[in-house]
């Protein structure tokens, strides 16, 4: 359905950066291109929470976070807002169970990458049926970045979709760091989804080059 085959989704998934203003005491253009320069695979544009920008102010966040993103040739995502992600022409949404139903927003956006967040193999297997492109599984670890995150699940959901062979690529999510990333890549996801662990970075791009050794087993 997709332009992306799945081979290359799980490229892309491979060191998944999401942030939104708020994620970062500093300019977060400059810290999304420290990012970019760091080696980061995909972008998510996640403007929630506290503070969160709207309206005219958040579709020029986004405007400009897309065009760093297209410099860098890394494809960019929007959460949530499947109107913004039309009207920008993002790249593909990512939607979770309390969000729109993944089988309306894949006919909304045709063969744009459709992330959905899922909890359990029944949810996998529906976000299936419903043309997901990959699936996000968290929180592996606790996080205080989303404050309605579900309970804590380590790799054990990660573990079950290996042991059934289903084939759709899958990244972790939810207090990934650099010393607890790799286990998640070992138990069988094709990469990690972070915040924290590069938005807050005291030097963005170090930490991402850093993580991507990580995810790629070099260190
Ligand atoms: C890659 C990825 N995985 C999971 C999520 C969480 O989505 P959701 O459950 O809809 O929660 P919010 O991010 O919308 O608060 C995600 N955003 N990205
Ligand atoms: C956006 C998000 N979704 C989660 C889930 O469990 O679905 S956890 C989370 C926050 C991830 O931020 P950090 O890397 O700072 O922990
Ligand atoms: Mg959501």
């Amino acid at each position: 359905m997709t332009t992306y085959t799945r081979e290359r989704i799980k490229e892309l998934l491979k060191l998944y950066f999401i942030m939104g203003s708020n994620n970062s005491s500093i300019a977060p253009d400059y810290v999304l291109e420290e990012a970019l320069k760091g080696g980061i695979s995909v972008f998510q544009f996640r403007e929630k929470g506290k503070g969160a920008l709207e309206g005219k102010a958040k579709f020029q966040l986004a405007k400009r976070m897309q065009k760093l993103c297209n410099h860098y040739n890394v494809p960019f995502i929007v959460n949530d807002d499947i109107e913004l992600a039309i009207a920008l022409d993002a790249d593909g949404v990512h939607i979770g169970q309390e969000d729109e139903k993944a089988i309306k927003v894949r006919e909304w956006i045709g063969n744009k990458v459709l992330g959905v967040s899922a909890h359990s193999i029944q949810e996998i297997k529906l976000a299936m049926e419903a043309g997901a492109d990959y699936i996000g599984i968290g929180p592996i670890y606790p996080t205080s970045t989303k404050k309605d995150a579900k309970s804590v699940q380590g790799i054990s959901l990660i573990e079950k979709v290996k042991e059934q062979n289903l084939t759709i690529p899958i990244v972790g999510i939810g207090g990934i760091t650099i010393d607890n990333a790799f286990p998640i890549i070992k138990a069988g996801a094709d990469g990690v989804a972070i915040i924290s662990e590069i938005s807050m970075a005291e030097n963005p791009y170090e930490q991402t080059k850093r993580l991507k050794k990580v995810v790629l087993g070099q260190e």
